[in-house]
């Protein structure tokens, strides 16, 4: 099992070493599971749990003061499942993959994401705030109205950030599967939903690889950025040069940032990004 993991395209982190060491857990624990499936939502798992990532605990909280999770998850047979905007679930992963395997859907959102997560035992009410988070919301000069929604979306305009999101690709021999999951954009409208739980932006896979993306999920969702990386590996490109030429068409299309990564064939591992920092972390067999 070979597994590359992603903690976010961004600015420079905090603690680089301690959230590389995070990073290095999730892709070993990815690698010892017995499936792709397991592989992605095992080493995803890991870094839902720990507060420096935007995913799971320590997710970025939206307009309302309230955290919410997405994430998407995806295999080589173009099976696929999804959930968005969950408040208290940390494992938006494991919902995911109740979408894909149990109901006949692509994506389920909100509330009723969250009573699928309860019927089929993932954790619910989980608090995600961390110090830093908490810290965050209190620092802001000031709350918008949550009453007022045009009030809001202009109060919101100056503030609207993100990085730190989480994904995985995983390759057993023909076998691949990919996974996203994140807590969104800082400050984001409450109820907006960015690339990560949508097919071909956020993640994407095929018998050729997958992709796991990061960044700006409004421009990751306009160009549908996993989905490219994974249209250069179908066309027989090595995983390196299928990321950078996705993260350059990105780029051109955009002029935004983001990263992603992308599994091969044989458990060839690549990586792209055009903002400042993304780190990223291999382990298994090839
Ligand atoms: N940090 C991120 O990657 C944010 C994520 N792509 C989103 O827009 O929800």
């Amino acid at each position: 099992m070979r597994v590359i993991v992603h903690g976010g395209a961004g600015s420079p982190p905090e603690e680089p070493p301690e959230r590389q060491a995070v990073l290095d857990e999730a892709a070993a624990t990815g690698a010892d599971a017995d499936t792709v499936t397991d592989a992605v939502c095992a080493a995803t798992r890991v870094l839902e749990s720990d507060p420096r990532f935007n995913a799971g605990v320590g997710g970025t909280v939206q307009s309302d003061g309230i955290i919410r999770t997405d994430a998407g998850l995806m295999t080589d047979d173009r099976a696929a499942g999804a959930a968005s905007s969950m408040p208290g679930v940390e494992h938006a992963v494991d919902v995911a993959r109740v979408v894909k395997e149990e109901t006949p859907h692509v994506l389920v959102s909100g509330v009723h994401a969250v009573d699928l997560a309860d019927a089929f035992g993932v954790d619910t009410e989980v608090d995600l705030w961390t110090e830093r988070r908490t810290e965050q919301w209190e620092d802001l000069d000031d709350h918008p109205d949550v009453t007022d929604t045009r009030g809001q979306l202009d109060w919101l305009r100056e503030q609207f950030g993100g990085s730190d999101t989480v994904g995985a690709v995983a390759r057993d021999g023909d076998r691949v599967a990919a996974a996203t999951s994140t807590g969104g954009r800082w400050l984001a409208l409450a109820g907006r939903v960015g690339d990560v739980p949508q097919i071909g932006s956020g993640f994407y896979c095929t018998a050729a690889g997958g992709a796991s993306a990061t960044g700006a999920g409004e421009d990751i969702a306009r160009v549908t950025l996993a989905r490219r990386a994974v249209d250069h590996l179908d066309a027989g490109r090595p995983a390196d040069e299928a990321a950078d030429r996705a993260i350059e068409e990105f780029a051109d299309l955009t002029g935004s940032t983001a990263g992603v990564i992308v599994m091969g064939d044989d458990g060839d591992a690549g990586e792209a990004y055009n903002s400042e920092a993304m780190q990223t972390a291999v382990a298994g067999d090839k």
